[in-house]
C-alpha cells in the first residue's frame, strides 16, 4: 500500500519478520521493491524499536528529493525513515518502553528490550567483534556487569534548544528537537532542572546540565539568569558556574563543564575497582608500592588519583586544558604524580621512566598507531584498556596481542555504563606475553 501525506512524502507499508539487531541496536528488515521498469530488488532496512523474530508492519518513508533550484552536490541522500505501525507477533524479550518518545528520540535504542536481554546482547556484540575484528577465536569474555538501577543514571545531559527556546533531545537522524518533560535515563536532579529551564527561553544551540550524585551540586551551561538560579535553589539545587565536585572511590573530583567525566557514577565506581584490580591484583604489597604506572587519556585524573595511594609513582597524560586544570586540583596533595599536558601519541615515546603498568582510556577512535607501537616496543607487565567502542578495542587488541604477540589477553569485561542504549563499555586486561 502506498500513501502520500501533506509534504508530498511517499510512504510505503510492508509486513515483515525482523532480523538480528545491528550494532546500533536497530532490528533489520528485508523488503522487496520494484522499479519503474518492473525489476524487483531487495533492500535491507534498519527498524528502530523492533526485535529479532517479530512480525510487524513497518512504514518506510522515502527521503525527500532535493528542492528545485538547490544544487545536487549540496544534497545528501539520507536513509529512509522507518517505523513500526503494527506489532503482529512480539518477541518474549519485548517490554513496554516507558518513554513516550522512544523510537523517535535519538537517545535510547533498547528501552523495549528486557534488561537481561540487553546485557546478553551487548556481550554477544563484543564477542562477535573480538572474533571478526580482533581475530580471537575464543576470547576470555566475561558476563556484562549490570547497572543495579538501569534508569535515571545519567549525571550529564546535553539538550538541544529549538527555535522557541525549549530544551529537549533531537529526533533520530534529524535536528528536530523533541519536546521533553523528562528523560527516563537522566538523573532525577537533571529532570528537575530541565523542567525549570524549560519554563524560560533558553539561548540556542544547547543547554548542558551536569549533576553530582553525592551532593546537590549542579553545573549548567550557558550560565543561567538569576531567576532560573533562584528557582533551582528553591528546589534544593546548588548551582555552580565554573566547577562542581563529584565523589568517586571515596575521593572528591573537581570537574569543569568541558572536562570529561564518567556519565554513570554508580558504574564508574565499579569500573574504577576493575582498573585497580586489573593493574594491581596478584602482586605483593611491597611490589605494588614500587610500581610506576601511566594513566593515559586521564581526563580529570580519576584513575590516577585512585591509583596514587597504592603505587610508587603515577604519570597522568591528557590533552584537554580544562581537564588538566581539574586533574592538577584533584591531585594537588599527591606528591608522586606527574601530570603531563599533551597528546598521548606525542608524550609516550619520550617517557624515560621504567613503566610497570598502563591504564589507557582513549576516546571512541581508540589508540593511535604510534601509541600501540610504543606499547609493543617497550612491553609493560600489565595494561588495563578501558574502551567505549568495542570495534576499536577489538582492532587495538588484535595489534597488541595477535599481530605483535607482545601481550596476552587475560579478560574482557563488558560493563553496562549506558543501559537502554546500544553503547557498550569494556575493561580489558592484558599482560606481557613474556611474563
Ligand atoms: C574516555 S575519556 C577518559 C577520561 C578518564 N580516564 C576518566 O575515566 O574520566 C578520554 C580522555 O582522553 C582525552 N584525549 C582524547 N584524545 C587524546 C589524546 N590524543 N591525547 C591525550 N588525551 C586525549 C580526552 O580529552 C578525554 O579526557
Amino acid at each position: 500500500m502506498t500513501q502520500t501525506h501533506a509534504q508530498e512524502r511517499i510512504i510505503t507499508y510492508h509486513t515483515v519478520v525482523l532480523g538480528a539487531l545491528t550494532r546500533d541496536g536497530h532490528a533489520t528488515a528485508e523488503i522487496s521493491e520494484q522499479n519503474e521498469a518492473g525489476e524487483t530488488s531487495t533492500r535491507l532496512l534498519q527498524v528502530p524499536a523492533g526485535l529479532p523474530g517479530e512480525r510487524v508492519t513497518i512504514a518506510v518513508e522515502a527521503p525527500l528529493a532535493p528542492k528545485p533550484g538547490r544544487k545536487r552536490r549540496h544534497w545528501k541522500q539520507r536513509p529512509p525513515r522507518v517505523w513500526i505501525t503494527e506489532l503482529h507477533e512480539t518477541s518474549p524479550m519485548r517490554v513496554q518502553a516507558p518513554c513516550p518518545v522512544f523510537g523517535t528520540c535519538g537517545g535510547c535504542q533498547l528501552q523495549h528490550m528486557n534488561y537481561p536481554a540487553q546485557l546478553e546482547w551487548k556481550r554477544e556484540v563484543v564477542r562477535q567483534l573480538l572474533n571478526e575484528i580482533g581475530n580471537f577465536a575464543d576470547p576470555p569474555l566475561l558476563d556484562t556487569v549490570a547497572c543495579d538501577i538501569p534508569w535515571n543514571y545519567r549525571n550529564h545531559m546535553r539538550f538541544s534548544v529549538n527555535r522557541e527556546g525549549r530544551a529537549g533531545l533531537t529526533a533520530r537522524g534529524t535536528h528536530w528537537v523533541l519536546p521533553l518533560a523528562e528523560c527516563p535515563i537522566a538523573h532525577p536532579q537533571i529532570n528537575l532542572a530541565l523542567q525549570v529551564v524549560n519554563q524560560h527561553i533558553n539561548p540556542r544551540p544547547q543547554v548542558l546540565i551536569r549533576c553530582a550524585t553525592a551532593s546537590p551540586q549542579m553545573l549548567l551551561q550557558p550560565i543561567q539568569n538569576e531567576e532560573v538560579t533562584q528557582e533551582l535553589t528553591e528546589k534544593g539545587i546548588e548551582v555552580c558556574t565554573d566547577t562542581m565536585e563529584e565523589v568517586l572511590g571515596g575521593q572528591t573530583f573537581r570537574i569543569r563543564p568541558s572536562s570529561f567525566f564518567q556519565t554513570n557514577s554508580a558504574q564508574a565506581e565499579k569500573m574504577a575497582s576493575m582498573v585497580l584490580q586489573g593493574l594491581l591484583a596478584d602482586q605483593a604489597p611491597d611490589q605494588i608500592r614500587q610500581m610506576t604506572v601511566v594513566d593515559a587519556y586521564c581526563g580529570v585524573g580519576t584513575f590516577a588519583a585512585l591509583l596514587a595511594p597504592h603505587v610508587g609513582k603515577v604519570i597522568a597524560i591528557e590533552e584537554s586544558a580544562s581537564a588538566i586544570k581539574d586533574a592538577q586540583w584533584n591531585m594537588r596533595d599527591v606528591e608522586h604524580v606527574e601530570i603531563l599536558k599533551g597528546k598521548v601519541e606525542d608524550m609516550l615515546p619520550g617517557l624515560s621512566d621504567q613503566i610497570d603498568g598502563f591504564v589507557i582510556d582513549p576516546p571512541r577512535a581508540g589508540c593511535q598507531p604510534i601509541v600501540l607501537d610504543a606499547l609493543i616496543q617497550h612491553p609493560v607487565a600489565r595494561i588495563v584498556y578501558v574502551s567505549c567502542d568495542p570495534s576499536t578495542l577489538a582492532r587495538d587488541l588484535n595489534i597488541l596481542c595477535n599481530v605483535s604477540q607482545a601481550y596476552r589477553l587475560r579478560s574482557v569485561q563488558p560493563l553496562d555504563m549506558f543501559p537502554q542504549t546500544a553503547h557498550i563499555e569494556n575493561v580489558a586486561v592484558l599482560e606481557r606475553a613474556s611474563l
